[in-house]
């Protein structure tokens, strides 16, 4: 089918590249488990791709290693032209829990990653962006409480904020939602579409759930264990923005399927 690509796109050369991976391996010296070999990818600007594959094929260690927190045993990762040996401002990142610091207020954890970066003054002049963000995401009214008075899904907006509000090139997304009920993660996802679409954002979501990289995606790299590594990149056509009664469309469930049989011939490998 037309809407399935069996080989890595080339006839996208001519957009802008973000981030490019050549060759990336790595081995964990400790256990001498080769999490990840020969990955090689490139995203453009704007655009959303997902990584799928079943535990333990090494999608956290290529987020880890994206995010330059982990180094790579082999091959190179440049960002925006500059080669990522550490942790870069140019990158946000989000995970499974939201991680709100406790003591301060809804606005005061979005801030700081300024506050971090440039001090309390810049903090403070960010504060007005900070609420912009918020209303983005609907949480209005929510800027000076605790995360102790939000629900789950209202702290991992207010995490949306907080990776946002440094206008990073690219977002790095560990599980965001998942331990969210399905209606709440639903929802939260198809707000992440908006605002990556608002941002023009390019977004590299690590997932489990086939269902969700195929609504969200315009590539999907579904990899493959021992030793992680791609498999292929299926390249999503539904038209944008999706919608959620796109799942129910035989478009969507035939992809899905098709993700599915390939993660099924990677189990039996
Ligand atoms: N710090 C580490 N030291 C040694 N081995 C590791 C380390 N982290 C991961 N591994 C191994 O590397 C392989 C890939 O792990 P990784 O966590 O990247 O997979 P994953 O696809 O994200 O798994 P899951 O879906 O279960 O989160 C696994 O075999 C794991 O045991």
């Amino acid at each position: 089918m037309n809407a399935l690509a069996a080989a890595p796109d080339t006839s996208t050369v001519q957009a802008e590249a973000v981030y490019e991976l050549a060759n990336v391996g790595k081995t964990y010296a400790r256990n001498k488990v080769v999490a990840l070999e020969g990955v090689s990818l490139t995203l453009e600007k704007g655009s959303f791709s997902s990584v799928i594959g079943s535990s333990g094929c090494g999608k956290s260690t290529l987020l880890k290693i994206m995010a330059g927190l982990l180094p790579p045993s082999t091959g190179r990762v440049v960002l925006q032209n500059d080669p990522v040996i550490g942790p870069r401002r140019d990158i946000g990142m989000m995970f499974q829990h939201a991680t709100l610091f406790p003591w301060l207020t809804t606005v005061e954890n979005i801030v700081l990653p300024i506050e971090i970066r440039d001090g309390r003054a810049a903090a403070q002049q960010a504060k007005t962006r900070a609420h912009d963000l918020l209303d983005v995401v609907g949480l209005k009214g929510f800027e000076d409480v605790y995360p102790n008075e939000l629900s789950g899904g209202m702290a991992q907006r207010a995490s949306i904020c907080r990776m946002l509000i440094t206008e990073p090139a690219v977002l790095l997304l560990d599980e965001p939602f998942s331990a969210l009920d399905e209606l709440s993660r639903d929802m939260m996802n198809m707000e992440l579409q908006r605002i990556c679409a608002e941002q023009h954002a390019t977004a590299f979501l690590v997932t489990h759930s086939i269902a969700e990289a195929v609504i969200l995606s315009d590539h999907i790299y579904v990899m493959k264990p021992r030793p992680g590594r791609l498999a292929e990149i299926v390249t999503v056509d539904l038209p944008r923005p999706r919608t959620l009664d796109m799942i129910t469309t035989p478009k969507f469930g035939a992809i899905v399927d098709y993700i599915r049989q390939l993660l099924d011939k990677g189990a039996e490998l």
